[in-house]
């Protein structure tokens, strides 16, 4: 291993290595083997991994082994968003010195907070809102005296990474299903058929407030007067339909409604009659809807490298971007994803790769995402399975990363292909399993239909329900790919990487087949990337890489 720091590598680079930093992309192809090893000492190459630690015990890319940070990731999870209750209505009455038995004036309760969504450009992981579980806005404030309104209910704003996909799981809005009812009882002229429904008609004890001050005689012999109409707040026209599901691709420069705060009560003032010039009661506040859904990441990155353990993923990852991403030699140093920024324009001068993204914006900078290694069977679950293929299939370009120094490289790709392609078939099973079952299932009644019908519920709980299935996206054979080849620098792998380089020839020109066995798999002038990421040699290349085949 080369005996130079990290530090000087930027500017001796172009001198000790002129092949690494000469090549670009048009010359991709013809980038010849690591031409640097011949300028260095022959004592300080040709040496195997743990003496490279050894030798350079704390740069960036070699780094000890307790020197890593992990930053918290979650990449979907179950939310219970309740948007405000409505404040109560106040049983309130002028009382001024000559005026002892005055007119009511209690003021109406606030409406609750609203719940907003937005997605962001920043954010990259759904861990914050996995901690929370449930998210409640602001209640409304009760009415007071003097024709006071309650002050309304503080709202909250879901922050989520773009790309994020909104599922409802269910809902439960007392206020739709009293409109329901309202609405029945007006159309069907539905009687009521026990005396405690008739009683609850008339009644409907939950929902009146009695001035404080009354004696049980006084409360018996008081008649009230019909209830007022169920409403919703002005604001819930705006919410997304149910159920809700939500696509959010873009970034998002204003929240959107997901759930309005639900209407205050009314004070007494509302219920004066010539007859009651006085009424002693008030409304309570309407209940806040709750929404229990599941939120996915569609996108993890723009990049999924996809390896074998101890293939160099996040060695490649730190020499790409600023993460510190845990390095180790051993299999299965990383267990969650890492996703790491590559800056495309530092604002230091020229960017060093300029491309516009789909909306026309000039992309400054492309996400990577580290993933946990591969083995063989993962698509059985083994090792950390189907967890790990599921993050491999929210990418949208591959870097398959295939070690140069741990045997036949393209037995390791084609060992990664097999196992990718199985995931995809097993996923295309389940997806149609999914289909069959929802036709089963389909019910156009509602939820209370069902309730009231007698029908089993699959969760009498709210909030406890099981996750859903996972989103369909664009299958993994179709996506744009590359191989890179690590470790190049360590002895005996130019043969290894020019059996490499001639079997992706073989499937560009279709003497091979493509490795995932699929007809219409992606292969479009597949590339091959030579690199000593543990020097950042030959990684300059990747970013121009990338953005040509997010363009595809
Ligand atoms: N010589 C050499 N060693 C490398 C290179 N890249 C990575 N390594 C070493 O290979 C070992 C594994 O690197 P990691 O980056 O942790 O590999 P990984 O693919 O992320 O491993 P898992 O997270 O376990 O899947 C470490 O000891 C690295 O120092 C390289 O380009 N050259
Ligand atoms: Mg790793």
């Amino acid at each position: 291993m080369p005996p130079i720091r990290l530090g000087s590598f930027g500017t001796l680079t172009p001198f000790l290595y002129p092949a690494f930093s000469s090549c670009r992309s048009s010359t991709l192809r013809k980038l010849p083997l690591p031409a640097y090893s011949k300028r260095l000492p022959s004592s300080s190459i040709h040496t195997g991994t743990q003496d490279v630690s050894s030798d350079i015990s704390s740069s960036r890319l070699n780094p000890a082994p307790d020197n890593y940070s992990v930053t918290p990731f979650a990449d979907r999870c179950i939310l219970t968003v309740e948007a405000g209750s409505g404040g109560h209505g106040c049983v309130s009455f002028v009382r001024e010195k000559y005026i002892e038995e005055g007119p009511p004036n209690g003021g109406d309760g606030g409406s609750g907070g609203n719940v907003y969504i937005q997605a962001v450009r920043g954010e990259t992981s759904l861990h914050k809102l996995a901690r929370r579980r449930l998210i409640k806005a602001g209640r409304g404030r009760n009415g007071q005296g003097k024709m006071r309104g309650g002050e309304r209910g503080e709202d909250v704003l879901i922050t989520v990474p773009i790309g994020t996909i909104v599922r409802e799981i269910e809902r439960k809005d007392p206020v739709a299903v009293a409109m329901q009812e309202e609405w029945e009882a007006e159309h069907y002229r539905k009687k009521p058929e026990t005396e405690e429904e008739e009683e609850k008609g008339n009644y409907g004890r939950d929902k009146w407030l009695v001035f404080p001050g009354l004696v049980p005689a006084e409360l018996n012999r008081m008649v009230f007067p019909t209830l007022p109409k169920s409403r919703k707040s002005h604001l819930a026209a705006l919410q997304p339909e149910a159920p809700v599901y939500l696509d959010l691709d873009k970034h998002m420069e204003t929240p959107m409604l997901l759930a309005a705060g639900a209407m205050g009560g009314v004070g007494n003032p509302h219920f004066a009659t010539t007859n009651n010039p006085r009424p002693k009661m008030a409304t309570r506040g309407d209940e806040g809807m709750k929404l229990n859904m599941q939120l996915e990441l569609k996108l993890l990155a723009d990049l999924g490298l996809v390896g074998l353990p101890n293939a160099g993923k996040s060695t490649l990852t730190r020499a790409l971007t600023n993460s510190k991403a845990r390095i180790g030699n051993w299999a299965f140093t990383t267990l969650q994803p890492n996703v790491g920024t590559v800056v495309l324009d530092n604002h230091q001068g020229r960017a060093a790769v300029t491309k516009r993204g789909r909306d026309g914006m000039l992309r400054e900078n492309f996400l990577i995402a580290d993933v946990p290694g591969l083995i063989e069977d993962a698509h059985l679950d083994k090792g950390l399975g189907l967890g790990f293929l599921r993050h491999v299939e929210r990418a949208a370009v591959l870097a398959f990363i295939v070690d140069l120094s741990a045997g036949d490289a393209v037995e390791a790709l084609k060992l990664l292909w097999r196992e990718v392609s199985e995931y995809e078939a097993l996923r295309g099973r389940e997806l149609n399993a999914e289909t069959e079952r929802r036709m089963v299932n389909y019910s156009p009644t509602s939820r209370r239909a069902q309730q009231d019908s007698g029908m089993e519920l699959d969760s009498p709980e709210f909030g406890s329900s099981q996750a859903l299935p996972p989103i369909s996206s664009t299958p993994i054979s179709s996506k744009p790919w590359f191989v890179v080849a690590t470790k190049a620098d360590l002895p005996n792998t130019q043969d290894n990487y020019k059996a490499l380089r001639s079997y992706l020839d073989a499937v560009n020109n279709g003497a091979q087949p493509h490795p995932s066995g699929r007809k219409h798999a992606w292969k479009r002038n597949l590339q091959s990337v030579p690199v000593s990421a543990i020097n950042a040699q030959g990684v300059d290349v990747i970013p121009q890489l990338v953005m040509d085949l997010l363009e595809e």
